[in-house]
């Protein structure tokens, strides 16, 4: 880009997981890590969880094979500018900026993602639905431990790694944007995204987060699912097993999200997503952050 282009943005969020969305089809912006950084600063630039680069897939080298399937790519950045392999909440709020934009009609449509092509049902207005894949749970023992307290978690991958711990209190999560729980390098080379989960009800809990590459938010969509799927488990649930899905509510400190296991094991995600503004950066800005 040159310093007087015009690049556009929007804002938008999904159970207040907040994203910089920046529509890019050609993929010409060179986005690196410390330009993410700085896009999603809270004080020093616009501010977001992480970021959403839209791509059409055959124009991106990383899923250039997921374009028959998906023509638009969710390259998600954490807002760190670290690079994640799939974000729940970002993909309603895609699809849900893919229909504001035009590019897309309601319904059914493919998101490509790094953990594979999501499908996604969304409407005019209202909720957005996702199939966010099958989780793997490997049999690793995972403990979590923070201020002098350890819990054994769950390990689940959701196309991104999580630790699930069930804790007495969710008080007990502390200040997590201060102190990254700690977890055990060996399991998690790359990070890992860590819950805290209390129960609420029948099929009902409430979680904290604290994301790799983020700190602590006030939602993850992957998050829910891997919560679900793991208490489900802890609940002696396994839809596989009894041919009957199983619903859970996964409250967040931004809202509630419902996530269904169904018998083939695909897991179901549906929640809010809204565009909340939009403009442009200043050219000059955004060249000096792009530099
Ligand atoms: N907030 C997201 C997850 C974003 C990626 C995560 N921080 C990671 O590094 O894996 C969600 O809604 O799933």
């Amino acid at each position: 880009m040159t310093s007087t282009e015009r690049i556009a943005f929007l804002k938008g969020h999904g159970t207040e997981n907040d994203f910089v969305i920046v529509p890019d089809p050609d993929g010409r912006l060179d986005l690196s890590a410390t330009a993410v950084a700085r896009i999603c600063d809270r004080r020093a630039g616009l501010g977001g969880d992480g970021l959403l680069h839209v791509v059409r897939s055959a124009a991106h080298p990383e899923v250039r094979a997921q374009a028959d399937e998906a023509e638009w790519f969710m390259d998600y950045r954490n807002g760190d500018g670290s690079i994640a392999e799939m974000c729940g909440n970002g993909v309603r709020v895609f699809a849900r900026y893919l229909l504001h934009a035009g590019l897309v009609e309601a319904g059914d449509l493919a998101v490509a993602t790094r953990a594979g092509v999501r499908r996604v049902h969304v409407a005019k207005s209202g909720d957005v639905t996702v199939s966010m894949g099958r989780a793997a749970l490997p049999e690793e023992g995972v403990v979590v431990t923070l201020d002098g307290r350890s819990w054994p978690a769950r390990n689940v991958n959701m196309g991104n790694p999580h630790a699930v711990a069930f804790v007495e209190d969710l008080a007990h999560a502390g200040e997590l944007r201060a102190v990254p729980p700690f977890s055990p390098a060996a399991v998690y080379p790359d990070g890992v995204n860590i819950e805290f989960v209390v129960d609420r009800g029948p099929r009902h809990v409430a979680m904290r987060v604290h994301e790799r590459g983020s700190g602590e938010t006030r939602s993850c969509g992957t998050g829910a699912c891997a919560v679900a799927v793991a208490t489900a488990r802890r609940d002696g649930v396994d839809p596989a097993r009894t041919g009957t899905p199983a619903t859970y509510t996964v409250d967040v400190l931004g809202g509630s999200l419902s996530i269904t296991e169904l018998p083939d094991g695909t897991v179901e995600m549906t929640g809010p997503a809204e565009i909340v503004a939009e403009g442009t950066f200043d050219p000059a800005w955004l060249s000096a952050a792009l530099a």
